[in-house]
């Protein structure tokens, strides 16, 4: 059996037509599949998490239609199921772990050759603690975990008033871009302490600090272009505090792929990463907020396969 699992609000809609023709499909009988709508915030990974622990005996896969969101959350979802591979029929406004893992949005082909012909991709992706006291709390990630000026506009850019206007203008998927517009002035660089594989870092106010599974954020932006999904170790990009005109210069050199060059900016190899602050860090773990005074991030131990069409 096939779990299908579609945001109908990702991409616009494009997720929920593409889901559409999908049902018509008559692989969709033959292959035994079973669709579900998201219907808020969150429900992927619930619904993910209800079906596989009734029915992981016989889902053969599960299927995202989708963006990066939807994607995170059915990782998460999946965390006592590790084994069931992942399809992906990319379907958000950026999806970004696509173009991680080298997929091409395909539509109504690639759903046929991920039930049909799939080729099987093996990934570690991250895992964030949280700590509370003697409590801690664990989030997966795919794409990246940002503090300072990646978690300040993942803040911003996830309020539902912003997203309404985007979505109207049709300018959502340029979400990340008009958010980093809008926060860079009242943006202050944070106090952090870092320590990589158990190594404290020198930089102790950062602009940027970015923990990527692949190369990928915002719709594009090549942020960590040594990183690669293969990998068993992040890449990891720091940013000291810098003047605004050269954060903005910054993000620009971004497209280029030529920012590790400039002053101040370093890009690293690790496998665990511990971040403490006095000051509550903002983050974004794949776009959605987080936020802590101390964490540490590393490459989960059970690898997840997907799979590509
Ligand atoms: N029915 C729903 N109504 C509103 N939001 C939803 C619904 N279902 C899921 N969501 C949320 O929508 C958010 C965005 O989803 P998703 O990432 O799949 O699409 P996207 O934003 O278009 O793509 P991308 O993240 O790749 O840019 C996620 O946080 C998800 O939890």
């Amino acid at each position: 059996m096939y779990i299908i699992i579609v945001n109908p609000e990702a991409g616009n809609g494009k997720a929920l037509r593409l889901m559409q023709t999908i049902q018509k499909d008559p692989l969709f009988l033959e292959k035994n599949c079973r669709s579900f709508q998201t219907e808020y915030q969150g429900n992927a990974e619930s619904l993910v998490q209800s079906i596989v622990t009734i029915h992981h005996d016989v889902v053969d896969a599960v299927i995202v239609i989708g963006g990066d969101g939807t994607l995170s959350e059915v990782f998460n979802g999946l965390h006592h199921f590790p084994t069931i591979p992942v399809g992906i029929i990319p379907a958000g406004s950026g999806n970004d772990f696509a173009r991680g893992a080298g997929i091409s949005s395909g539509g109504l082909e690639q759903f046929r050759k991920i039930l049909n012909t799939p080729e099987r991709f093996t990934f570690y992706p991250g895992v964030c603690y949280k700590y509370f006291g003697d409590q801690r709390s664990r989030r997966y990630f795919i794409n990246s975990i940002g503090v300072g000026l990646d978690g300040k506009v993942a803040h911003f850019s996830n309020q539902q008033s912003f997203r309404k206007r985007l979505k109207k203008w049709h300018l959502h998927p340029f979400n990340y871009v008009i958010a980093l517009l809008r926060v860079v002035y009242s943006f202050k660089p944070v106090s952090v302490d870092i320590s990589i594989d158990g190594r404290k870092l020198k930089l102790k106010k950062a602009s940027l600090f970015t923990i990527a599974n692949h190369p990928y954020f915002g719709n594009g932006m090549k942020i960590a272009p040594k990183a690669n999904l293969s990998k068993q170790t992040f890449s990891i990009i720091s940013v000291k505090p810098l003047p605004k005109w050269k954060v903005i210069g910054l993000f620009v050199s971004v497209f280029f792929g030529k920012h590790t060059k400039l002053k101040g900016i370093h890009e690293f190899q690790g496998k665990s990463i511990t971040l403490e602050s006095s000051e509550l860090l903002l983050m974004q773990a794949d776009g959605q907020n987080l936020d802590c005074h101390k964490c540490t991030i590393e490459k989960s131990a059970k690898p997840r396969v997907i799979l590509i069409g």
